[in-house]
């Protein structure tokens, strides 16, 4: 069974229509949708938006439902000057945390590089980014060549000026913007779960220019990204 998973449900409405054979499920308190997605077993569920919810959630999903792999799909922004724009098609080939870390006078400072003990037999080692380029992300990049591969950014923080947005661009190399994906990839890497992660741009960074927007187009080129790699045997070669 794969987990397909979004912060949002407006993230997976048009996945949800298409599930055949369905139940629902719970976990935590919260309904997915159990069932059959173009001849593969899925559940379909939702973290909330932001890098704890997703951590927590997916935290109970994996220990209570067990995965064969997890595919994270729903809407994203795109850096400025770089790879997608709106209504374009991004794959995670890593997941950075954009802004955990100091921003001094000098610059940002990324967690990893403070000088804080970690002993890791006591409690797990903060680490910054996470590689997805799994034989899943091989798979994918195949079968939707036109999708813009590259680093992913989460953050807490979203880069809501020109500023903030070109600075996470020039220090990750990020294509594309997010709240949960790192979270995603680390509870994942503690699972060994394999990760997938599909997003639509729907805006670019930086402007919350109205005409700028189009988070409706941004979910929907996800949803049909999934739509297409199970219909061409992601999973089921
Ligand atoms: O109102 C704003 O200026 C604003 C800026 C960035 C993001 C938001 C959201 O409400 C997005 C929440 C949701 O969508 C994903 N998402 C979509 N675009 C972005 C982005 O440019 N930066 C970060 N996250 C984005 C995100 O994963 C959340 O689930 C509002």
């Amino acid at each position: 069974m794969v987990l397909v998973l979004a912060a949002t449900p407006a993230e997976t409405a048009l996945l949800r229509r298409q599930v055949i054979s369905s139940a629902t499920v719970q976990c935590g308190g919260r309904e997915l949708l159990r069932g059959n997605l173009c001849g593969t077993a899925v559940v379909v569920g939702h973290a909330g938006i932001g890098a704890m919810l997703m951590a927590m959630q997916l935290t109970r999903m994996l220990t209570e439902l067990r995965p064969a792999a997890v595919i994270l799909c729903g809407c994203g922004g795109s850096y400025p000057d770089r790879g997608p724009g709106i209504g374009d098609l991004a794959l995670a080939s890593s997941e950075i945390y954009g802004d955990c870390g100091v921003t001094t006078d000098s610059g940002f400072i990324p967690l990893e590089q403070l000088k804080i003990p970690q002993q890791s037999h006591l409690a797990p080692l903060f680490q910054q980014s996470y590689k997805l380029d799994t034989p899943l992300y091989h798979q994918a990049v195949q079968l939707l060549p036109q999708a813009y591969c590259g680093p992913f950014v989460t953050v807490n923080n979203c880069s809501g000026t020109p500023e903030l947005s070109r600075q996470l661009q020039r220090l990750t190399t990020g294509i594309c913007e997010n709240m949960e994906g790192a979270a995603a990839a680390q509870v994942c890497a503690e699972f060994a779960c394999p990760l997938l992660e599909v997003r639509g741009i729907s805006n670019p960074t930086g402007t919350r220019a109205d005409e700028q927007w189009d988070i409706p187009l941004g979910m929907r080129v996800a949803q049909e990204a999934v739509l297409t790699l199970l219909q061409r045997g992601l999973l089921n070669p």
